[in-house]
């Protein structure tokens, strides 16, 4: 598979700040990254640099095998960062017919319209006239303009409604089944469990997880198996001598039974006849793997 982006041991320091510390990473084609991180963990400054917007104090960084400031990578991206800020006094329909020009293969204004949900009222209005929401569609349709292979945005849903950012996944979706690669921050930890494939946790300005969000949730086990039976004191007594139960105890009538193994524990409720009723598998949050990883990151200092 082609790779996209290499980071090699990438560092960026701000005065006597380490924003960045020694990062290494790889994005190949086709794939649906989310780089996530409590506040100040080097998300955006690493984005900035991968978009030649900043160099690195320390490190390589390659997009498409070139310097991210060479013109032919500069055609292949699309990007949408925090601050929105558009041309005054030009329409949005000039705007978005200005900004296709500069690119060989653009999107048509339909497939722009269809993909990002601007509104025949939205091409008619002059840019610094919309709303922050509207703005934001705005700069996505200008982010897809030069069709792009390569998607970064840096948290590109805040300001956004409810509809707005539903219609904003479905077509980062529809893009990624196109082959397109994406890269994207956000503080919305379920967007990244549901759209992307993989994590790159940040935290400190380094990288202290990377893998699926499934993988990442594994990590932290919190997986349980919980039940209502009519005898709580009598399951919690025959399931707790088997090894696979890390803990159990009870909690409004329900027994909660945590483990690393919920297949195991469901044959067990029937073996041991505990006469459950409603039983319910949680597989543990990414909002609780995330906190944890970084508390623990944090103590290990
Ligand atoms: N231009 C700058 N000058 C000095 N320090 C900076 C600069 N840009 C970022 N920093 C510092 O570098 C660190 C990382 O910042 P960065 O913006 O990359 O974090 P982030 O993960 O994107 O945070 P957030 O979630 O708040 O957007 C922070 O401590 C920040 O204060």
């Amino acid at each position: 598979m082609t790779e996209i982006v290499r980071v090699q041991h990438v560092s960026k320091t701000f005065h006597d700040k380490k924003a960045v510390n020694d990062v290494s990473f790889s994005i190949k084609k086709g794939e649906v990254v989310a780089i996530l991180g409590p506040n100040g963990a080097g998300k955006t400054t690493t984005i900035s640099m991968m978009l030649g917007l900043m160099h690195p104090t320390n490190g390589d960084l390659k997009l498409f095998g070139l310097d991210p400031s060479d013109k032919k990578v500069r055609e292949k991206i699309g990007t949408m960062l925090q601050e929105v800020s558009v041309m005054n006094g030009l329409k949005v329909k000039e705007l978005l017919e200005l900004i296709r020009n500069y690119y060989p293969n653009p999107l048509s204004l339909k497939e722009l319209i269809q993909l990002t949900g601007l509104t025949e009222t939205d091409l008619k209005t002059r840019a610094e006239k919309l709303s922050g929401g509207q703005k934001r569609r705005l700069s996505f349709a200008l982010a897809l303009s030069g069709n792009p292979d390569l998607i970064i945005f840096d948290e590109p849903t805040v300001g956004m409604d409810i509809t707005s950012r539903n219609r904003f996944w479905k077509t980062i979706n529809q893009l990624a089944d196109q082959g397109k690669t994406i890269i994207f921050t956000t503080h919305y930890l379920q967007e990244a469990d549901d759209v992307a494939e993989r994590i790159l946790l940040f935290h400190n300005g380094s990288i202290i997880e990377d893998g699926t969000p499934a993988e990442i949730k594994a990590r932290i086990a919190k997986q349980a198996v919980s039940f209502a039976t009519d005898d709580p004191i009598h399951s919690l007594e025959k399931l707790n001598k088997h090894a696979v139960v890390t803990n159990i105890y009870q909690k409004n009538n329900r027994v909660i039974v945590q483990t690393e193994d919920t297949d195991a524990v469901l044959a067990l409720l029937f073996e041991e006849k505990v006469g459950a009723r409603q039983i319910q598998i949680e597989n543990g949050k990414l909002d609780e793997a995330f906190e944890q990883l970084t508390n623990e990151h944090q103590e290990a200092m």
